[in-house]
C-alpha cells in the first residue's frame, strides 16, 4: 500500500488511530506517543454504529480492533475513506470480511504465531481439568462437602498415554500436539485439509478424513479457524464417532461446536467432560454447560497473559508502521 504517513509527517500531524479497546498500558504509551489516538472509553465492545462514528469522528487512519468486533461487510462499507487498515489484536479473522476490506483497499493485520504457547496452555489446562473433574474438585472445597480422601472420589482419566486428536494443525495446533506428547506422552493424531510436511507433524498420525480423526482420539482439541468449512464442525454425528468417554477441549472458535448436541452428549455420558474456552454467540454461554458438573469453563481466555498481550500489541504496532510506510509484512491478510 502507499505510504500515507509521509504527507501527515509534512503537516507535523500524527496518524490517527481508533483503539476497540482499553489496552495494557506498556502498549497504551507506545500509542500515545506516536499516534493521535481516541480509546473506547466503556468495558465493553462498540456497537458498529459506534465504531463508524468513533472512526468519523477521529478521522481515523488505523482502527485497531478485538476479536469481538464483528468487522462485517455492512461495516466496512459504510467505514469513512480516510481509513487505510485495520488491524486486529487477535490470531482469528474471521470476524473481519477480508473480501469487503480488500474491495475498499484497506489493509488487515493480525498476530500469529506469538500466542501459540499461551493459547497452548490454556488447551493443556482444559484436557487436564477436563480430565481430572477439577471443577467438580473445586466446588466440593468451596462448598465445604468434602469428607475427606476415598479411594473412589472423584476418579477422572489418564491424560498420559492417551490419544490426542487435534482438529487443525496449524501453528496452535502443532504447539499443543508438541507439549502433550513431552508432557504426557501422549499418541498424537490430526486432520488438516492437507498432510503436512513430516518435519511439522511433530509424529502426529494424518487423518484425511475427520471421521477417522475422531475415531482414534480419546481426546479431541479443536485447534481449526473459523470458517465456512470448520463451522458446525462438532455435530451429533461426529460426537457419536468419538469413543465412549472421550473429551472435548475447544480453544478455536465456538461456532465450530454444535451446542445442542454438545451438552446431549455431555448428558449422557457418551462425552465424559469438555474444556471450553470459546462460545457461540460470546459473551452469551448455551445455558446447557452451566448445568453441568463435567465442563470446566474459561471466558476466552487463551492469549491472556501479559507479556502475550503485550508481544501482540508490539507486533501490531510494529506492522501498522511498516504498512503505513508502505512496507510489506509477514501478518498482512490483505
Ligand atoms: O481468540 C483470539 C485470537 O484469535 O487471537
Amino acid at each position: 500500500m502507499e505510504s500515507f504517513t509521509d504527507d501527515r509527517q509534512r503537516r507535523g500531524e500524527l496518524p490517527r488511530l481508533v483503539v476497540t479497546r482499553a489496552l495494557p498500558d506498556e502498549l497504551s504509551r507506545r500509542i500515545a506517543r506516536g499516534w493521535d489516538v481516541w480509546t473506547n472509553p466503556f468495558d465493553r465492545t462498540l456497537t458498529a454504529d459506534e465504531l463508524i462514528a468513533a472512526a468519523e469522528r477521529q478521522r481515523a487512519e488505523v482502527l485497531l480492533v478485538m476479536a469481538m468486533d464483528r468487522i462485517d461487510a455492512q461495516v466496512i462499507e459504510r467505514l469513512p475513506d480516510a481509513v487505510r487498515i485495520i488491524a486486529t489484536l487477535s490470531v482469528g479473522h474471521d470476524h473481519i470480511d477480508l473480501d469487503a476490506a480488500r474491495a475498499r483497499g484497506i489493509a488487515v493485520v493480525h498476530t500469529p504465531d506469538i500466542l501459540s504457547d499461551a493459547v497452548s496452555e490454556i488447551a493443556l489446562m482444559l484436557m487436564l481439568c477436563a480430565a481430572r473433574r477439577a471443577r467438580e474438585g473445586e466446588r466440593m472445597l468451596y462448598e465445604r462437602t468434602w469428607q475427606g480422601w476415598s479411594p473412589t472420589q472423584l476418579l477422572g482419566r489418564d491424560v498420559t498415554g492417551a490419544r490426542l486428536g487435534v482438529l487443525g494443525m496449524g501453528r496452535i495446533g502443532r504447539t499443543i500436539a508438541r507439549r502433550a506428547r513431552t508432557a504426557f506422552d501422549m499418541e498424537l493424531h490430526y486432520h488438516n485439509r492437507s498432510r503436512l510436511a513430516p518435519g511439522l507433524e511433530e509424529g502426529a498420525i494424518y487423518h484425511p478424513d475427520a471421521e477417522g480423526l475422531l475415531a482414534a482420539s480419546d481426546f479431541l482439541v479443536l485447534a481449526a479457524p473459523s470458517n465456512p468449512q470448520t463451522r458446525g464442525f462438532l455435530n451429533r454425528e461426529r460426537l457419536a464417532l468419538l469413543p465412549r468417554g472421550a473429551i472435548v477441549v475447544n480453544i478455536a472458535r465456538g461456532d465450530l461446536v454444535d451446542d445442542e448436541a454438545l451438552v446431549a452428549a455431555l448428558q449422557s455420558g457418551h462425552v465424559a467432560a469438555a474444556g471450553l474456552d470459546v462460545f457461540n454467540g460470546e459473551p452469551d454461554i448455551h445455558p446447557g454447560y452451566l448445568d453441568l458438573p463435567n465442563v470446566f469453563l474459561q471466558p476466552h481466555q487463551g492469549s491472556s497473559t501479559v507479556g502475550t498481550r503485550v508481544r501482540m500489541g508490539h507486533m501490531l504496532l510494529d506492522a501498522i508502521e511498516a504498512c503505513s510506510a508502505g512496507q510489506s509484512v509477514p501478518n498482512r491478510l490483505v
